[in-house]
C-alpha cells in the first residue's frame, strides 16, 4: 500500500491502527475533521458525567464535605501524580493548578531567586518565536524586580551555544514551538545550559500528551504546561508545574498563598512553605474544571506515549506528503521540520492567503487554525485523528486552493 492507493490505503491504516479504538472515548461532531487539538483538545465522553457528578453530588449534595470526602483538596497533587509518567516525572513532583502563565511566573521567579547568589547572572535567554505569554511574563518579572535583569531573545536554536555564558541565569524554552512545531532536543539543550551554570525551564504546552517527554532523564530544572491541548482537559482547564525533588527545598516563589503553606489550616500569620511540591500551589482551585482534567488523563492509561508518538509521526508524515503532492501547484511552504527528531505533533504551512484559506477549511468542517505571520497550523492528536481524516482534509484543502474558493476579505475574528 502506498499513497497511490489513495483513500483506501488510509482506511487500511485505520483498520491496522492500534489506537483506533480510543477515538471512541471522545465526542467529535459528525462532519468535522478536528486538527486543532494543539489549541483545544476534543471532549472526552466521560467529562460530561464527571461534571454532573461534581456539580450534583460533590457540590450539590455533599457541599463543603467534598474538600475531604471527594478529594478536592488533594486533587492538584492527585492529578499531578497521574500526569507525572507522561512527562518523565516522579510522583510528588507535579501539581495541576492555575494557568500556564501563572506557573511560568512562579518558575521564573523561583529560578531567579535560586541564582541570586551569583550577582552577575542577570540574563534570561528565550526564543523570539516563543509563545508570547512566556516572554511577556518574563518581561513582567524583570520590570517589576527592577534589578538589572535582561531578556535576551535568540532567533534560532543554533544561537544558544553562542550567547549562553556565565551571565545567564535561566534559559526558558518551549519544547515544541507553537507555530512551527519545532521540537528541541531537551536532553542535549539542558546539558548545554547546565555546562554554563544556568537553569533550564521547559514549557510543555505542545508536548505533554503529544510527544514522549523525559524531564528527569534530561535533568531539566522546571517545567510548566497546559492540560487543555493534547491532554484534553477542557477549555481553560488548570495547567501544571513540575519541580523535581532535588529543587523542591529551594523552590520559592512570590505567590505564597495559603495552599502552599506547610499547614494551611493552622491559620498562622506568617508564610511557611510546605516541604513538598504543594509549595507551588497558591490558592483555591476551580474544582469543576480541575476534576475534568482527570477524564483526559484517564484515556492515556490505555496506551503509551511511544504508541502515540509513532502514530503522530505517521499522521504528520502523511499530511506533509499529501499536501506537497496534491497541492504542488500552490505557493505552500512547509515551516515544520521534516526530521522526526525535530518535529512535534503538528504541521504548519505558510501561504500568502493563509487566514482566508483556514476560514474556508473551517466552513467545510476541517478545523485548523491561523497564526501570524501567514501560517496555517494543523495539530494531530493520535488519540482521535484518523488517517482518512488526513486524506479528506488534504482533499478539501486542494479543492479550496484549486478553485480559489476562499474570501480574501474574510473577517478577522478575535481568536484566529
Ligand atoms: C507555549 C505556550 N505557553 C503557554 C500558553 C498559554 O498559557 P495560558 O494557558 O496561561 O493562556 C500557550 C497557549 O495558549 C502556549 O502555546
Ligand atoms: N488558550 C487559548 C485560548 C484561546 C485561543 C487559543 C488558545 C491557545 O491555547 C492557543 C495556543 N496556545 C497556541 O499555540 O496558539
Amino acid at each position: 500500500m502506498t499513497l497511490a492507493h489513495g483513500r483506501a490505503a488510509c482506511e487500511q491504516l485505520d483498520q491496522q491502527d492500534p489506537l483506533a479504538a480510543l477515538r471512541d472515548e471522545f465526542i467529535l461532531p459528525d462532519g468535522v475533521i478536528y486538527l486543532d487539538g494543539n489549541s483545544l483538545g476534543a471532549r472526552p465522553k466521560a467529562s460530561l458525567q464527571r461534571a454532573q457528578e461534581v456539580i450534583a453530588q460533590e457540590w450539590g449534595t455533599d457541599l463543603i464535605k467534598s474538600w475531604n470526602k471527594a478529594g478536592w483538596f488533594d486533587l492538584p497533587s492527585t492529578l499531578g501524580n497521574q500526569l507525572a509518567p507522561l512527562i518523565g516525572a516522579q510522583a510528588d513532583e507535579v501539581v495541576v493548578t492555575d494557568s500556564t502563565s501563572i506557573n511560568l511566573f512562579k518558575a521564573i521567579s523561583a529560578a531567579l531567586q535560586m541564582q541570586s547568589g551569583d550577582a552577575q547572572r542577570k540574563v534570561i535567554i528565550t526564543e523570539r518565536s516563543n509563545f508570547p505569554t512566556d516572554i511577556y511574563v518574563a518581561e513582567g518579572i524583570t520590570r517589576w524586580l527592577d534589578r538589572g535583569y535582561q531578556i535576551q531573545l535568540i532567533d534560532t536554536p543554533d544561537e544558544l551555544p553562542q550567547v549562553i555564558n556565565e551571565k545567564t541565569a535561566l534559559v526558558m524554552l518551549t519544547h515544541v514551538n507553537y507555530r512551527t512545531g519545532y521540537l528541541h532536543d531537551m536532553r542535549a539543550v539542558t546539558a548545554l545550559i547546565h555546562q554554563h551554570g544556568a537553569l533550564a525551564l521547559w514549557d510543555l504546552a505542545h508536548s505533554a500528551g503529544a510527544v514522549p517527554v523525559e524531564l528527569n532523564a534530561a535533568q531539566a530544572d522546571f517545567a510548566v504546561g497546559c492540560t487543555y491541548k493534547y491532554l484534553n482537559g477542557g477549555p481553560g482547564a488548570p495547567a501544571f508545574i513540575w519541580v523535581p525533588q532535588r529543587h523542591q527545598a529551594a523552590f520559592q516563589h512570590p505567590l505564597s498563598g495559603w495552599w502552599g503553606h506547610a499547614s494551611p489550616f493552622a491559620m498562622q500569620p506568617h508564610f511557611e512553605p510546605t516541604a513538598n511540591i504543594r509549595r507551588a500551589l497558591c490558592g483555591t482551585q476551580p474544582m469543576v474544571s480541575l476534576a475534568l482534567v482527570g477524564c483526559g488523563l484517564d484515556i492515556f492509561g490505555q496506551t503509551t506515549m511511544q504508541a502515540i508518538r509513532k502514530k503522530s509521526l505517521a499522521l504528520t508524515d502523511l499530511f506533509i506528503a499529501l499536501v506537497e503532492s496534491q497541492c504542488a501547484a500552490h505557493p505552500l511552504e512547509l515551516v515544520t521540520p521534516r526530521s522526526h527528531q525535530q518535529r512535534g505533533s503538528q504541521a504548519s504551512f505558510h501561504h500568502p492567503h493563509a487566514y482566508a484559506i483556514i476560514q474556508a477549511l473551517i466552513e467545510r468542517g476541517v478545523i485548523g487554525d491561523y497564526r501570524e505571520p501567514g501560517i496555517m497550523r494543523f495539530g494531530f492528536t493520535p488519540l482521535y485523528v484518523r488517517y482518512v481524516d488526513v486524506w479528506d482534509a488534504v482533499a478539501s484543502l486542494r479543492d479550496i486552493l484549486d478553485r480559489e474558493d476562499y474570501d480574501l476579505h474574510a473577517k478577522r475574528h478575535a481568536v484566529t
